[in-house]
Order: C-alpha cells, then sequence, then structure tokens
C-alpha cells in the first residue's frame, strides 16, 4: 500500500492515497499506521479521495473534486484538521492531483467544503468561522483552569494561564477532564499564553494542545484558530492577525475586514513508501 508521510509545524500524518475510495479504513488499522513504534507514525491518517467516491462526500462533489478523509491516531473520526487540510493541498499539488483556480482551491471536509490558497511555502485555508460559544473548565491534577468552548468545525476548549502558571509546566500527557455534557462527543483542550509582540500583526500568543483522539501533538490547526479568535475578542478587536506559537512552528490566524478566517503555515511532505498492511499489529 503506497503512503506519503508529511506535516504541518509537526502535526504529522500518513496520507493514503485511495482516489477511488475502495479502501476499507478501519479504525485498528488507521491505530497500526500511527503507532510510532511498529507502524509509520502519526498524529492522523488522511485518505485521499475523490468526494464523489465517498459516501459522507458525495453531496460536495460539485463544489470540490477531493474529499479530506481525516481520522485521529485512535482511529476515531474528526470532523476538520486545519494543518491536515493544508498538507492534503500540499499532496495534491505535488501529485499533479489538482491546479488551484483563480479563486483557490476547495476541498470537501467533514465540515464543509473549504477554500485553500497556496502561496510558495505556505498553504492557507479559509476555516469554518471560529464560534466562541460557552464558558467552561479544564483541569489538569490539581490545576483547575477557566475556559471557553470554541467550535471550529470540531470542539474546542481554549484555557488562558493566570497567576504564574506556565505552559512549560502543565502535564499533558493524559487528557485534561472537561464537562462530558458540554462536550458530548469530547473536545480538543488548548492551553494559551500571552506573547511578546511580533512585527506586522496584531497579536502574539503561545499554545500547547491536548487532541481529542490524538493526546499531546506539535500543532493543531483549528486549535490555533479557535486560540486566535479568543485572542481576538478578549482584546476588543473585531478584525485582526495573531501569531500562534505552537510546539512545532507558528501558525498565522487572521480574521478579515470581509469576516473570514483563515489559517496560514507551512505545509511539507517529507516521504513517500510502501507499507504491508498484513505487517501491521
Ligand atoms: N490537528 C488537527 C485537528 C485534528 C482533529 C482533532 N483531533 C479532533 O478530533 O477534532 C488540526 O490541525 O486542526
Amino acid at each position: 500500500m503506497r503512503f506519503t508521510k508529511g506535516h504541518g509545524t509537526g502535526n504529522d500524518f500518513v496520507l493514503l492515497p485511495d482516489l477511488d475510495g475502495e479502501l476499507e479504513l478501519t479504525p485498528g488499522f488507521v491505530a497500526a499506521l500511527c503507532d510510532r513504534r511498529r507502524g509509520i507514525g502519526g498524529d492522523g491518517v488522511i485518505r485521499v479521495v475523490r468526494s464523489a467516491k465517498h459516501p459522507e462526500a458525495a453531496g460536495y462533489a460539485g463544489e470540490a473534486e477531493w474529499f479530506m478523509d481525516y481520522h485521529n491516531s485512535d482511529g476515531s473520526v474528526a470532523e476538520m484538521c486545519g494543518n491536515g487540510l493544508r498538507v492534503f493541498v500540499r499532496y495534491l499539488l505535488s501529485n499533479g492531483l489538482a491546479t488551484p483556480g483563480p479563486a483557490g482551491l476547495p476541498v470537501a471536509t467533514r465540515a464543509g467544503v473549504l477554500v485553500t490558497v497556496v502561496s510558495d511555502d505556505t498553504i492557507s485555508a479559509r476555516m469554518t468561522p471560529a464560534r466562541v460559544y460557552a464558558g467552561s473548565t479544564a483541569t489538569i491534577g490539581a490545576l483547575t483552569v477557566p475556559g471557553v468552548a470554541v467550535d471550529t468545525g470540531n470542539p474546542h476548549l481554549v484555557c488562558g494561564l493566570h497567576d504564574g502558571v506556565k505552559l512549560s509546566a502543565l502535564d499533558l500527557t493524559r487528557a485534561p477532564l472537561h464537562d462530558a455534557a458540554l462536550f458530548p462527543a469530547g473536545v480538543n483542550v488548548e492551553f494559551v499564553e500571552t506573547a511578546e509582540p511580533v512585527d506586522g500583526l496584531d497579536l502574539h500568543v503561545r499554545m500547547r494542545v491536548h487532541e481529542r483522539g490524538s493526546g499531546e501533538t506539535e500543532s493543531c490547526g483549528t486549535g490555533a484558530l479557535a486560540v486566535g479568535a479568543v485572542a481576538l475578542r478578549d482584546a476588543g478587536l473585531a478584525a485582526g492577525s495573531v501569531a500562534v506559537d505552537v510546539r512545532g512552528g507558528r501558525l498565522v490566524v487572521t480574521h478579515d475586514t470581509d469576516g473570514d478566517w483563515w489559517l496560514a503555515g507551512p505545509a511539507v511532505l517529507v516521504a513517500d513508501g510502501e507499507v504491508d498492511p498484513a505487517a501491521l499489529v
């Protein structure tokens, strides 16, 4: 079975070309591929499939030829992955499967059709608008941090750190506890601290994330969007740009004057190969 390995700011994925939707992608197989010792290793698996050939995306086929079929490393399915979407587009371009038009390149996701724009090393995506909708908390051991629920196509809980608590001190080896009634399908949890100003951008923050279905990752694009939305809201800015530093680099979130939400950053393919499914346990 052919695969490609890629990442966006260290959020890494195994891409499986299955252009006509013939592969049976079970949760166990996804988890085995993502195993960092016995498999290829990754935060998730992305099946590259024609929208028309996938039951969850056939309705989008008129708008977007390709469907990003995203799976977390534990085999669960997610609605959206911001870094995955940008890496997916890099894959389509590198393999001659798509050419961006004047209005960009649309891609179908479980959160709808999203338009992407390519500019050299940077791939930007016009994201599902971030919706801040409730207060909540996340708990790590004895530490409970207030936060806000944000929907970016998938669920997030954005928790700002205060009272001298440092991002570097958090233990994210286990999932932070959250309100299961507010997040019945689970949640991605971001912890945030403010950072020194950077040239050309309105705000600058640092975050760490514990992803639903994957654990702590080096980066999360939808999480960065959620964090950027809360930072802009807290600063009283109706539009603006936020540098969001993650463990794996920097993403830029922009809420423009048209009301669109953009996520921008690098998207890199690092290897092509062949995996023997029978050898994965
Ligand atoms: N890393 C992704 C998000 C992947 C899905 C997430 N774990 C979920 O279950 O919602 C990103 O870059 O957005």
